[in-house]
């Protein structure tokens, strides 16, 4: 995450850092959502290269052991059929893991909330996102959890030539495009939109611009949570 500033510890309780072993240790490389108990919800491009994954709840530190973690192994990964890691454009970018064993849900860990089908939210909603990505371009990841503002950006702006263009489809969901953004790192986590008063989880972190990640009318790209529901609950039968 690039600006914002750091979340304090749990405060979005359904952010999973995603992990993959690494000569003998298991490294960050994602972000993920807590959806049910035994399932995380992430992006495809997260998890289209067979490795040994793990799931960690719970955490704010990710180099340090606090206490209130939990640690997840992925039994399968279900990644959507029309995803097409060579063509990030078309979109697609989303997968399901199931957790080798339930989450116990506490003040630490906490079920998402997820939209209601094919909600679209409105140009300038109020909405977050959150992550232990890069906080510079080219820069380091972050220890600790970061939140950034990112608000929405309307399809017929983000379509626009001066922004993403075609680049950018309607099962997409577009915010910020200024000086906060989301970075390496980010992936497959939430953006979190204050909806009815209540968080919901809209998007899941998928691009941002190869320029920079904070690229003024670049914003970060999310996947629409709201196009893929019927998806889920068809995996998860
Ligand atoms: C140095 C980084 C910032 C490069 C940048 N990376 C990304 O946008 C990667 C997703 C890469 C998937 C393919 N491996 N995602 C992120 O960094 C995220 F913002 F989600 F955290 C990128 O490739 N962006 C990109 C690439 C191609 C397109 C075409 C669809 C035009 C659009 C954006």
């Amino acid at each position: 995450v690039v600006g914002g500033d750091v979340a304090s510890s749990n405060s979005w309780p359904w952010q999973v850092s995603l992990q993959y072993l690494s000569d003998s240790n298991f490294e960050h490389t994602c972000g993920g959502t807590l959806i049910r108990r035994g399932w995380v919800m992430t992006a495809a491009h997260c998890v289209d290269t067979s490795r040994t994954w793990r799931v960690v709840l719970g955490d704010h530190d990710i180099y340090c052991f606090e206490g209130k973690e939990q640690y997840k192994g992925v039994s399968r990964v279900y990644i959507h059929p029309s995803w097409d890691k060579n063509n990030l454009a078309a979109g697609w970018d989303i997968a399901l893991l199931r957790l080798s064993s339930d989450a116990t849900l506490n003040t630490y860990v906490q079920l998402a909330n997820l939209p209601p089908t094919g909600q679209i939210l409105p140009n300038n909603n109020f909405c977050y996102i959150t992550g232990w990505g890069r906080t510079q371009t080219g820069g380091q990841m972050s220890a600790l959890l970061k939140q950034a503002y990112l608000p929405t950006v309307d399809y017929q702006t983000c379509s626009s030539s001066l922004w993403w263009g075609s680049t950018v489809k309607t099962s997409m969901v577009c915010a910020g495009g200024s000086i906060n953004s989301g970075c390496q790192g980010d992936s497959g986590g939430p953006l979190n939109c204050y909806v009815n008063g209540q968080w919901v989880v809209h998007g899941v972190t998928s691009f941002v611009s190869s320029s920079g990640c904070n690229t003024n009318r670049k914003p970060t790209v999310f996947t629409r949570v709201s196009a893929y529901i019927s998806w889920m609950n068809g995996v998860s039968i």
